[in-house]
């Protein structure tokens, strides 16, 4: 089997009062981009922390490559290009100042990636920090994170801030990024950008994994699930029997694997008085609600 990319293994670290995160465990494969979702306070950036070096664990641990997170942070680090959630500049020095003092610290000689990147962020990064727009100081902090091509990103709410063209252009560059064999962890409150993007995601709430889902289930992509109504509740028992499936109150709900669709529609429906047909499509918001909701075990779908 090959190495995780990343592994969270136990993570602990209690604050009191009920608050930090507890018991973290995932693992993120080479190329893998990884969902990591919780509301405010649910100890995404906490665990982010501890990949990153900059919070030590209580107990459990973080390896990156092997490497551990604590221990090794240097060298851990050189692979890493970390987005943080707050983005804090130098003050009172130029955009390209900073991008200069950044290419020096990661040993960046060759300029070809960097340009790439003020292209696809259409970033200028002549004027002083202290005077750019929050667009604009986002943009640097993206351009100066990435800049040395590291082969893990975290990304801690990396689109917040951004306009809705930028967080477009942002979503490109992941995938992009993806295709280019990227591994990238993505801390996140939107759902499109975690659905355009994401291999896996977990769901974490109070500081614990409460679900890992692989968004490719999650998007129905193997298993379509509809609900048919019929004429009568004859019909509908008749079709439970043959089809089986789960009763509604007036429907009956099947799931059809993607590949017997064709099948499904053509000969297992022929013949029955039904009345509409619905496809219930599961999506990541749904899912993501129902976790809040109401208090579920773990699931791994
Ligand atoms: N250094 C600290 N000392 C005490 N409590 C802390 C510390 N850091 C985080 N917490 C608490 O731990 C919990 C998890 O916080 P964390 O910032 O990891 O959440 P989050 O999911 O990243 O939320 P957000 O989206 O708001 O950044 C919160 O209750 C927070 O108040």
């Amino acid at each position: 089997m090959t190495q995780a990319a990343l592994k969270v293994d136990h993570l602990t670290k209690d604050f009191g009062h009920g608050r930090g995160i507890f018991d973290v465990s995932f693992e993120i494969h080479p190329g893998e981009v990884f969902g990591f979702l919780g509301p405010n306070g649910a100890g995404k950036t906490t665990t982010i922390r501890h990949i990153t070096g900059f919070t030590k664990p209580g107990s459990g641990s973080v390896s990156v490559l092997g490497l551990d997170a604590t221990t090794q942070y240097n060298q851990v680090m050189k692979h890493i290009g970390y987005l943080p959630g707050e983005i804090a500049l130098p003050v009172n020095v130029s955009g390209w100042q900073f991008i200069h003092t950044m290419q020096q610290m990661r040993g960046v000689k060759d300029d070809t990636y960097l340009n790439q990147l003020l292209e696809m962020f259409d970033l200028d990064p002549s004027g002083n920090t202290k005077r750019m727009s929050l667009g604009t100081k986002r943009k640097l902090a993206v351009v100066t994170a990435f800049l040395a091509d590291p082969e893990i990103l975290i990304l801690d709410e990396p689109t917040s801030g951004l306009d809705p063209a930028m967080q477009a252009q942002f979503i490109q560059f992941m995938v992009s990024e993806k295709r280019r064999g990227k591994t990238i962890l993505l801390s996140s409150h939107i759902f499109p950008e975690v659905e355009a993007t994401c291999d896996r995601i977990a769901i974490i709430k109070d500081g614990k994994i409460v679900s890992q889902v692989d968004a490719n289930k999650l998007q129905n992509k193997d298993v379509k699930t509809y609900e048919l109504f019929f004429k009568t509740v004859h019909d509908r028992d008749l079709a439970a029997n043959e089809l089986g499936g789960a009763k509604s109150k007036v429907g009956l709900k099947v799931k059809v694997k993607a590949a017997e669709v064709g099948d499904f529609f053509a000969n297992q429906l022929k013949g029955r008085h039904i009345t509409k047909l619905v496809e219930d499509k599961f999506d990541l918001e749904s899912y993501f609600m129902n976790f809040y909701r109401t208090d579920k075990v773990f699931k791994t779908i």
